[in-house]
Order: structure tokens, then C-alpha cells, then sequence
């Protein structure tokens, strides 16, 4: 895992950055998630694209591993998704690496800003590197799951979309999240539209699940750790710690 740097320069000045991490706090904590629309701009969002079809280009996406899935009867492929990891260091993808810059910023403010150096009841201090993730289209989706079941420290899930002009009823690709305390006919449908940053909470209070998508699907994700949980699951699973 990498080591948040306190010092992540944001795009924003202090005034808009404050203003940002206000609302992802807020919304954290009110649904558990949150979106931030035009996160980058269209420029650099379209400079991050363009890297990550490099990278697509030059068959560094591997497919996605089959998720070992109880008797679905009809599905035959579990996930049809691509993925590679990214530090963002990489001489060959400076904007992704100015993206993951960008969101540290976010979270390093937002961790610094609530009761005392606390995200909620988190303290956040270290990330994943980030998952570079490709739906082919032909229905290729992601069956509802939870990002960290069993305490492996992650708190955080943050996923940047890549898609210009998303058409959800033609393209589908929905993210479908079931926050848990909604009410049971709720749910949180989230377009995975281009330059959108989305935000929610890592553990069992968000299963969710990616729709058959029918056009090529791009996100990045980034999983934020919260110190005390990291520590006790490295502690717990010295041994198999992927990330
Ligand atoms: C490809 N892909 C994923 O797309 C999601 C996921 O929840 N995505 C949500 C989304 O893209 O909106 C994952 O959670 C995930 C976890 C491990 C490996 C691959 C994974
Ligand atoms: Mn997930």
C-alpha cells in the first residue's frame, strides 16, 4: 500500500478545496456516499482517458479474475472486466497520476478536517495503488458485492469515471448501490459518467453491483485504509495482504 503524503497540492485553492471536502463529509455521513461532477475538468479528465486507452491499447488490461460465484444458474461469465494497477508514477501516465494527486488531496483534507483528525471514525493515512478497470461492453457486468467484507482495512472506495457521453438507457453499466438503512425499495443508481468522482464507504454498508454494460466501460478506483483496521488485518493476515 502507499503512504498518503500530507502535502498533495490541490488543483483547488484552500477556500474551494474546504468547500469540497464539506460536502463529501456531509454526504458520507448522511448516505454513506458521495459524487463530485466535473471533478477535473474536461481537459485533464480527457488526458487521464487518453492514458488509460494507452494502456488498453498496449494489452496491459488483464481480464479480470472469475469471482468464485455461488449456483447463478444463467450467468455464464461472472465478470468480463479488465483490470491493471497503477501507482501513478509511471512515466507513461502522468494525468492518471495527477488524478490520484487530486483525490489524495480530497481525502487528506477531509481526513484532517472532522473531530480531530478523524474521517468519521476513521484515520486515513494510507491507499491502494489505483485499479484501472475496462468493461468490454457485450453485457460483461459485476455481480453485487462488497468491496471489504471482512475488516482488510480499506474504508473508502473512490471511483473515477472515464465514459464521454454515457448513455445509461442505450449503454447500461449502471452502478447500482444497496445502502444499507435505506429502505428496503431504495437504492442509489450511479451513472458512470466522464470526470465524475464517487465517493462511499468500503465496508458491508454498501453492496453494489455494475449493470450489463454494452459500450467499453472505463473507471480508475482508489481504496482509502484506515490506520487501526490495517494494522490488525495485516496482523490477522500477515501473510496474503494483495495490495
Ligand atoms: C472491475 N472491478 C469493479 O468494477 C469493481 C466495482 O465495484 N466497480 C464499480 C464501478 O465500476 O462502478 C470492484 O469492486 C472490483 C473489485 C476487484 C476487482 C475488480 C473490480
Ligand atoms: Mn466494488
Amino acid at each position: 500500500e502507499i503512504l498518503l503524503n500530507n502535502s498533495s497540492i490541490s488543483l483547488l485553492d484552500d477556500t474551494e478545496l474546504e468547500e469540497m471536502c464539506r460536502n463529501v463529509i456531509q454526504d458520507l455521513s448522511a448516505y454513506g456516499l458521495c459524487v463530485l461532477d466535473d471533478f477535473l475538468g474536461r481537459k485533464k479528465g480527457e488526458a487521464v482517458l487518453k492514458e488509460v486507452l494507452d494502456i488498453q491499447s498496449q494489452g496491459l488490461l488483464r481480464n479480470g479474475q472469475l469471482v468464485s460465484a455461488k449456483s447463478n444458474q444463467d450467468q455464464r461469465i461472472i465478470r468480463g472486466d479488465q483490470i491493471c494497477w497503477v501507482d501513478g508514477k509511471e512515466p507513461h501516465c502522468p494525468h492518471i497520476g495527477f488524478l490520484i494527486s487530486q483525490v489524495d488531496a480530497v481525502i487528506v483534507r477531509a481526513n484532517r478536517m472532522l473531530d480531530n483528525d478523524r474521517l468519521g471514525q476513521y484515520n486515513i493515512n494510507s491507499r491502494t495503488k489505483a485499479m484501472v478497470a475496462c468493461y468490454p461492453g457485450h453485457g460483461s457486468h459485476y455481480v453485487k458485492h462488497v468491496d471489504n467484507p471482512n475488516g482488510d482495512g480499506r474504508c473508502i472506495t473512490a471511483i473515477y469515471y472515464l465514459n464521454l457521453d454515457w448513455d445509461v438507457q442505450a449503454s447500461g453499466g449502471l452502478l447500482r448501490i444497496f445502502p444499507e438503512g435505506w429502505r428496503e425499495d431504495k437504492v442509489a443508481d450511479i451513472e458512470p459518467l466522464f470526470d465524475r468522482l464517487l465517493f462511499f464507504w468500503s465496508d458491508r454498508r454498501n453492496p453494489h453491483e455494475v449493470q450489463p454494460a454494452y459500450q467499453t466501460r472505463y473507471a480508475i478506483t482508489l481504496w482509502y485504509f484506515d490506520s487501526t483496521e490495517r494494522e490488525e488485518a495485516l496482523r490477522r493476515y500477515q501473510k496474503d495482504s494483495k495490495y
